[in-house]
């Protein structure tokens, strides 16, 4: 593996380089035997998987390539009572036998460690530069962050990557998106991440993996790429990768799983050399300049109909074709929005600062420095979930719990939560939800509740004001980070 990446000849992107050394083998129409490094299993995708592993009498190729923990289903508060709903309790407890049958190591729901899968598997060292990672779930892409080629598969392939440690698919196409400067002020990675969705449309992606540079990314902590490509999915593209530098190496070192010893050493070397060479050719290139991005918020019943906080609803009439018009009028109808309505004049029901986008440690102090000696608005009902049970104690360390707290959130346990609502977290028909997560499709937090997707701290600004409201305004310079 070693050998093929070092090796020289053509300039090759760093997509290539992440490919070619994984490829098993290739056949001429392009269908590939991909080896996949590290598995990633939760409750949702996999049970299926097993049975059909269980119906061949297979076992698992690598049990210790693969790591499971329960994540979608699991309760944000009363944990000790365990899980009511039963659909939910069989799929956390079925997920628990296979990784017993198979010894496969599982993260237990009463683990200080359990977490969402996307955020533990970070924390855990598990995610690393070069390697190639898959789960059964769309936002894995979140992996590339670290110079990992990471993406989601369905539940079939779940069950070829367990029996075979392998995959069979097809190479992509490569896109880089070049985003250069500071990011303007009252802006985070969310906001870069909406922006990126925005401008490429929900499919503007697909097909590509996606390569993100550029100054204002290298800028960015690891909380923050991996907000950038966890959204990645958004736009229709299943792998969103950065190449690994300093910032990611210090992030990864001293993990659990991470290399150490003389390991380490190596693990740099081959880290170091991955980047897209000088000259290497994309199929695709977009360049998107920092100083245009600001503070965002999602309109519509998809994560690209965005606009500036301090914009309008927009006027299906000015759609760019009909499709677009019809497509807009839907939205509209569906979030109870006029055309033209000042953004920061729509109220606001409920708030979920959490999910595998926006539920790191990074998050909740941004959104903690903005509450802090502040109130919810009185008609507000506002949440945070911490993305794992690391980022929770963290959390509590700081006192960031107090800070939420007495500004009248609610403080939950680990998980999912409200962003797709498995586990009962939910908002009511009709009821309009700020929400710091990555899709706001129809009925995803609730049958006919509303999503506004944006960034933690407008989230917290939502939450004081009781509408969207833009954080800009809201704060000083001094306070405003993240
Ligand atoms: C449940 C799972 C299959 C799904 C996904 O693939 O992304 C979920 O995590 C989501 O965010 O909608
Ligand atoms: S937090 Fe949301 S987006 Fe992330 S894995 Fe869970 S349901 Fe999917």
């Amino acid at each position: 593996m070693l050998d093929t990446i070092a090796s020289a000849g053509e300039p090759r992107t760093l997509h290539a380089k992440l490919w070619d050394s994984h490829v098993v083998t290739e056949r001429d129409d392009g269908t590939t035997l991909l080896y996949i490094d590290r598995h990633l299993v939760h409750e949702v995708t996999s049970p299926q998987a097993f049975s059909g592993l269980a119906l061949a009498r297979r076992p698992v190729a690598r049990p210790e390539a693969t790591f499971a923990v329960p994540d979608h289903n699991v309760p944000t508060i009363d944990r000790r009572l365990g899980i009511k709903n039963a659909l939910s309790r069989r799929q956390v407890e079925v997920l628990e036998l296979n990784c017993k049958t198979h010894r496969i190591p599982f993260i237990r729901l009463d683990d200080a460690l359990q977490g969402i899968v996307h955020v533990i598997g970070p924390e855990l060292g598990l995610t690393q530069p070069g390697v190639t990672m898959v789960c059964g779930d769309s936002h894995t892409s979140t992996h590339g962050a670290f110079g990992a080629l990471a993406f989601g598969i369905g539940t079939s392939e779940v069950e070829h990557v367990l029996a075979t440690q392998t995959l069979v698919t097809k190479r992509a196409k490569s896109m880089r998106v070049t985003i250069d400067g500071e990011l303007p002020f009252g802006c985070s990675a969310k906001d870069l991440a909406l922006a990126v969705v925005g401008r490429l449309g929900v499919a503007g992606g697909t097909g590509y993996v996606i390569e993100y540079a550029g100054s204002t990314v290298r800028s960015l902590s690891m909380e923050g790429r991996m907000t950038l490509c966890n959204m990645n999915i958004e736009c229709g593209s299943s792998s969103g990768i950065i190449a690994p530098d300093e910032t990611t190496f210090d992030y990864v070192r001293s993990r659990e799983h991470a290399p150490s010893g003389g390991e380490w050493q190596s693990a740099l070397d081959w880290w170091g050399s991955l980047r897209s060479d000088d000259g290497a050719v994309f199929d695709a290139e977009v360049h998107i300049d920092a100083a245009t991005i600001a503070p965002y918020v999602t309109w519509g019943t998809l994560p690209d109909q965005v606009a500036p906080i301090d914009g309008r609803v927009p006027d299906p009439a000015d759609a760019p074709n009909e499709l677009q018009r019809q497509a807009q009028e839907r939205a509209l109808a569906y979030m109870g929005l006029e055309p033209g309505l000042p953004l920061t004049s729509v109220p606001i029901d409920v708030v979920f600062i959490g999910s595998c986008t926006n539920g790191r440690i990074e998050d909740l102090r941004a959104a903690a420095g903005v509450v802090a000696g502040r109130k919810v608005s009185k008609h507000v009902r506002a949440m945070v979930v911490p993305g794992s049970g690391r980022v929770k104690a963290q959390a509590e360390a700081e006192g960031l719990d107090k800070i939420f707290l007495s500004a009248g959130f609610e403080w939950r346990e680990p998980g999912c939560s409200m962003c797709l609502g498995m586990n009962g977290d939910l908002a009511e028909a009709g009821q309009r939800c700020a929400s710091t997560s990555n899709r706001n499709f129809e009925g995803r937090q609730g049958r006919g509740a509303r999503t506004h997707l944006l960034s933690p701290v407008m989230a917290a600004a939502a939450a004081l004001d009781g509408r969207l409201s833009d954080v800009r305004r809201h704060l000083g310079r001094d306070r405003l980070h993240g």
